[in-house]
């Protein structure tokens, strides 16, 4: 179950949107740097953890979404999440940038840590944490906008100041869209096609220049064609920056991920390694059955 209308950033009513950047405003710069390692690769080849759970539940209202998820997400690959529809894949992804927040019934357990912080402490201020923590959604949702302002919007709303235009030509360029658009840049984002439209999307999660990307089944809404590019494209961003991706697609999982966590139905983290044998070798039968379709 996804609920993009009510957490989508994008999709908020002005007066979140005022929330936030007044929020922005008020934020101690004490936090923002707390959060803030200045650094987003490991040192020497090993793997840093980026992202972690600890005993992590997740209810809304009486109805528990996660049970004790306990995870280390490694810097700079690409993690993927499956599992059944409603064993709370979605859920996990938005705890990581607090997006549950904008759910009045949802009430976290336990702590999720990034880079060592916890992202539920009061002094986080989840405007600085989604900075550093974007996200993309299932339906491409560009706003109707030029292809500029598409890219530029993050920067306005979260205050950044630079040169605009090299941002743009940056993140349009790491979204392998720049060719496409590039002297187009002051139509509307609306007219480009659905691939297209999700590339913008990336485009904009990218320019403020985050650690992490989440995606939460960012090629469902798209045609194979499509879905490939997003694919490829993923794989290139997970060079620079930690890529968690929930997808409903196996296949999808098998391709472009290093790592795979598997959830189960109840919110249970069932199982979660290398992408390798989480497909070829996994350690619990009820994976097992799930990887090779028995139930799902
Ligand atoms: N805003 C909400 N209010 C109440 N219950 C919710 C809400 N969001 C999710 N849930 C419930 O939490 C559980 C996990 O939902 P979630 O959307 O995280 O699962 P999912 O694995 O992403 O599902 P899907 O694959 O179908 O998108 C489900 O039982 C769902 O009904």
């Amino acid at each position: 179950m996804t609920q993009d209308s009510m957490t989508n950033p994008d999709s908020r009513t002005d007066s979140q949107s005022t929330d936030l950047e007044r929020s922005n405003q008020t934020s101690d710069p004490l936090v923002d740097s707390s959060i803030d390692t200045g650094q987003s690769g490991g040192s020497g080849g090993e793997t840093r953890t980026v992202i972690e759970s600890r005993d992590l539940d997740v209810f809304y209202d009486e109805t528990q979404a996660l049970q004790s998820v306990d995870i280390e997400i490694p810097a700079e690959k690409v993690t993927a999440i499956i599992g059944p529809s409603g064993c709370g894949k979605s859920t996990f992804l938005r705890c990581i940038n607090r997006m549950n927040d904008l759910v009045d019934a949802a009430r976290i357990e336990g702590a999720l840590n990034f880079e060592g912080k916890n992202v539920y402490d009061d002094d986080v201020d989840p405007v600085v944490l989604r900075r550093k923590i974007g996200m993309v959604f299932q339906s491409p949702n560009p706003f109707p906008k030029s292809i500029y302002d598409n890219v530029a919007y993050g920067l306005n709303v979260q205050g950044i100041e630079g040169d605009y235009d090299a941002i743009v030509e940056k993140a349009l360029r790491r979204a392998a869209l720049w060719d496409e658009v590039k002297d187009q840049l002051d139509s509307s984002g609306l007219d480009l096609s659905g691939g297209q439209q999700q590339r913008l999307c990336i485009a904009r999660a990218i320019a403020p220049d985050p650690d992490v990307l989440l995606m939460d089944e960012p090629a469902s809404a798209l045609d194979p064609v499509a879905t490939s590019k997003i694919e490829d494209l993923i794989e290139e961003l997970s060079e620079e920056y930690t890529v968690v991706i929930v997808t409903h697609n196996m296949q999808q999982a098998a391709r472009i991920s290093d790592k795979t966590a598997v959830f189960l139905t109840g919110g249970e983290l069932a199982e979660f390694d290398n992408t390798d044998k989480i497909f070829e070798n996994p350690e619990s039968q009820r994976v097992e059955d799930y990887i090779t379709g028995k139930f799902g």
